[in-house]
This record gives C-alpha cells, sequence and structure tokens, in this order.
C-alpha cells in the first residue's frame, strides 16, 4: 500500500497502538488493508532515536534556496516564446496524526515570489517523460544572471493546461523542502521556482501560417500521443474543466480565522479555487536540475541500490514528507551535481521527483512522533512501488 492509501486508512479507521515488533520481516515496515503494524529494523531504530535527538532535518537554511534565484524566466523553442514570471506556490495544510485530520497551521504558508531576482532564459529540447499532471521536457540554460552557478542542462516540468494547481503544489513541496530542509540537492533535485504565464501572451516564433491563424494551441482536437505543444491536452486527459482533487481538499477540517494578517494557508491561496479557464488559458512549469534514468527492476536487484533508496525514505521521514506516490517512476539517478546528506554522510545515488501527491506533518508537534514517522514511510518495495 502507498502511503496516501495508508494515510486514507488512517482518516476512516482510527488506529491504535504504534505496533509490533518483528524481527522476521525483510523490511522495515509491513502493513495490510486493515491494521498498521510497523516492525522495527536497525534503520527504524535510527529515525527513532534521530526523532529524539536531531532537530528533525529542519533547519532554517541561512543561504537564499536555488528556489528564490529567479523572478523571471524565457522558454524559447523552435515554435514559441514564453516570458513567465515566479508565481506563488499552493500550500497544503497540515497533516495532523494525532487529530486524524488535515489542518490549516500557520506555519503552512506560501512565501511571497521573488519579484527583482535574476531572470533564467533556456532553449527547450527534448521530452524526457510525461504523466497524469504534466510533460518534462530537457532544456539548454542560455543565460542567467544570478550569482549562484547552476548547470548547463535543467529540466522543464510543464502542467497541462487543466493541471496547473496540481503543479502549483509540487511546486509549494520544493518551497518548503528548499526552505526548511536539506532535502533539495540531496535526496531531490534543486529546484529553480515555480513560474507561470497567460497563454495569449506568448510568441510565436513558427514560420507556419497555420500556427499563427486559427491553430488550435489548447489541443482540445489534437488526439496524437504526442501534442506539438507541451501545455496540450492528452488523449487521457478525461476531465478539462477542473484539475484534478487534492486529498486535503475532502478532508479539511476548519479552524478559527487565521491571526492577525492575512497570511498565504491553502485556503486563502489563489490556487484553491482555481479552475482553468479555456478563453484565458495559463502556462505553469517548474524547473529543475536533470537527473538520469529511472529505477528499473534490474536496479532493483542491487543491494546497495536498495539500501540507498531505505537511507533517502529515512530523509524524508525526518523531514516529515510523504510521498503519496512512491513508485518506480518517480526515483531517478542522482543529477551529477548531488551534494553530502549531512545525516547519512553519503552522496545518494538516487533521487525522488514528482510531489503533487505529497503530505506533510509536523513531526516536531505530533504527540506520536514514531508513529507519524512510520506513516510517512512507504512500502518499499512492494506492489504499488512496482507500478
Ligand atoms: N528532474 C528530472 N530528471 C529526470 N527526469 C525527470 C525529472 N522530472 C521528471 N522526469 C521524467 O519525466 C517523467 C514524468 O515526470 P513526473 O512524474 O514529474 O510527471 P507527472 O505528470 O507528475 O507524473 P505522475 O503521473 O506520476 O504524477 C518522470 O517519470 C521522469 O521519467
Amino acid at each position: 500500500m502507498n502511503s496516501g492509501r495508508l494515510r486514507d486508512n488512517l482518516l476512516c479507521n482510527p488506529i491504535g497502538g504504534n505496533g509490533t515488533k518483528n524481527s522476521a520481516q525483510p523490511t522495515p515496515y509491513a502493513r495490510d488493508n486493515s491494521t498498521t503494524h510497523v516492525c522495527v529494523s536497525p534503520l527504524t531504530v535510527t529515525v527513532m532515536v534521530s526523532l529524539m535527538l536531531t532537530p528533525l532535518h529542519l533547519t532554517i537554511l541561512i543561504v537564499p534556496s536555488s528556489f528564490s534565484l529567479f523572478s523571471a524566466l524565457t522558454v524559447t523553442s523552435d515554435l514559441f516564446r514564453l516570458d513567465l514570471a515566479r508565481s506563488e506556490t499552493f500550500p497544503a495544510n497540515r497533516f495532523h496524526t494525532d487529530k486524524k485530520a488535515y489542518w490549516r497551521d500557520r506555519q503552512f504558508v506560501a512565501l511571497p515570489p521573488p519579484t527583482e531576482a535574476a531572470r533564467l532564459e533556456l532553449e527547450l529540447g527534448k521530452e524526457l517523460g510525461a504523466g497524469g499532471t504534466g510533460v518534462v521536457h530537457t532544456a539548454r540554460v542560455v543565460n542567467q544572471n544570478s550569482n549562484a552557478t547552476i548547470p548547463s542542462q535543467v529540466v522543464v516540468k510543464f502542467a497541462r493546461l487543466n493541471h496547473c494547481r496540481n503543479l502549483a503544489r509540487e511546486a509549494w513541496i520544493y518551497e518548503r523542502m528548499a526552505n526548511l530542509t536539506e532535502l533539495n540537492g540531496t535526496v531531490v533535485p534543486h529546484c529553480y521556482g515555480f513560474f507561470t504565464a497567460k497563454l495569449p501572451e506568448c510568441y510565436w516564433t513558427s514560420s507556419d501560417d497555420d500556427d499563427v491563424y486559427g491553430y488550435d494551441y489548447l489541443g482540445n482536437n489534437d488526439h496524437s500521443s504526442h501534442p506539438k505543444y507541451p501545455w496540450m491536452f492528452r488523449s487521457y486527459d478525461e476531465n478539462r474543466d477542473c484539475d484534478d482533487t487534492l486529498d486535503d481538499d475532502r478532508l479539511f477540517a476548519p479552524l478559527e480565522d487565521p491571526e492577525g494578517e492575512k497570511r498565504r494557508f491553502k485556503d486563502q491561496s489563489p490556487w484553491n479555487k482555481w479552475i482553468p479557464d479555456p478563453n484565458d488559458p495559463l502556462i505553469a512549469v517548474l524547473v529543475m536540475d536533470k537527473g538520469g534514468p529511472a529505477y528499473t527492476l534490474e536496479d532493483e536487484q542491487d543491494r546497495d541500490v536498495r539500501w540507498d533508496i531505505e537511507l533517502l525514505l529515512q530523509d524524508f521521514q525526518l523531514a516529515g514528507i510523504g510521498h503519496g506516490d512512491f513508485r518506480m517512476c518517480n526515483l531517478v539517478r542522482a543529477p551529477p551535481q548531488t551534494t553530502m546528506c549531512s545525516f547519512h554522510k553519503v552522496v545518494h545515488q538516487w533521487n525522488v521527483i514528482d510531489f503533487n501527491r505529497s503530505w506533510v506533518v509536523d513531526l516536531k508537534r505530533e504527540k506520536r512522533r514514531n508513529y507519524a514517522a512510520a506513516l510517512i514511510k512507504p512500502m518499499y518495495p512492494g506492489s504499488y512501488f512496482h507500478n
């Protein structure tokens, strides 16, 4: 069962107890549909001790994060030029394991996007992959005027036109990881920000007249598996009028009004009630480091690979981030510029991507921290992971 399903179970069936010790289990935790059994391995013990002794991987970083380096982005291709601005991300509600509900929390807010930061210019390359939310392309860095060194190749994840809200959520997870944890650049690719632009403001560079006059830019009638523009609907996009529901949309327990100034909570976010507007379509993208090939069953035969994945899952546990969709396709070889994980003192060989289904707990405020940490850890390897 993936961690999202496990959390759903918790919401439906309150579970008692912290689990049982079972040294015969090959993986740190074993779970079934009706109850939760938490099996303790040496790695689990490390997490538990860490939860008592360390600041939970949640350190306020003093250096400006990669997420705030740029306030403007230009993406060019043979067909178009897009000028995008940094946009506000979409905060999640806190998942409160004691209350068994999502909860509005004063620390779960979006940061104001930088307006006077540097500009990044990219030339779009080939498509790397596509999924439920978007399409990912390689891109060459043509120019950038920040003081930071960034790799010459990055990736751009385009939301399809109906999935900008989901991408804004993924962006918030990257923003949170970049500002409150050491995960970016060690177990997830560095993310260089979340940018949006209105499609009508796009500049068409194609010399083909059909592209300029009367072309179906939304892809409503394009049924090919690789539509011409990355934001276009794909044949498998069933619901084009709204984005997919997120977990904390349906399980939010309202709180009292927030105190003080207007804060950027989930329910006050402009993304909360966002629906795609076919007459004024929005383009939304994330820019991040390029990882290598995705995990395969062959990789799984390697004990060192399995160990590295166990360690990086531990990093997520300590940061309080449940992935929600932990599958083979969401594990990629770490980018070459990956830095050492300060907790394990190794450079992880793998990185986790795709966070639009993620959920966040604040472990230091959970009454049953070990239980919450166990809940965060997805089954690895397992049938859901092999999907
Ligand atoms: N940073 C990256 N480095 C290398 N490859 C990547 C990166 N990000 C995405 N990809 C590739 O693009 C594919 C699609 O990306 P991603 O999973 O983020 O899209 P999605 O639309 O959110 O998919 P899903 O249906 O799983 O939600 C990945 O499976 C992977 O092959």
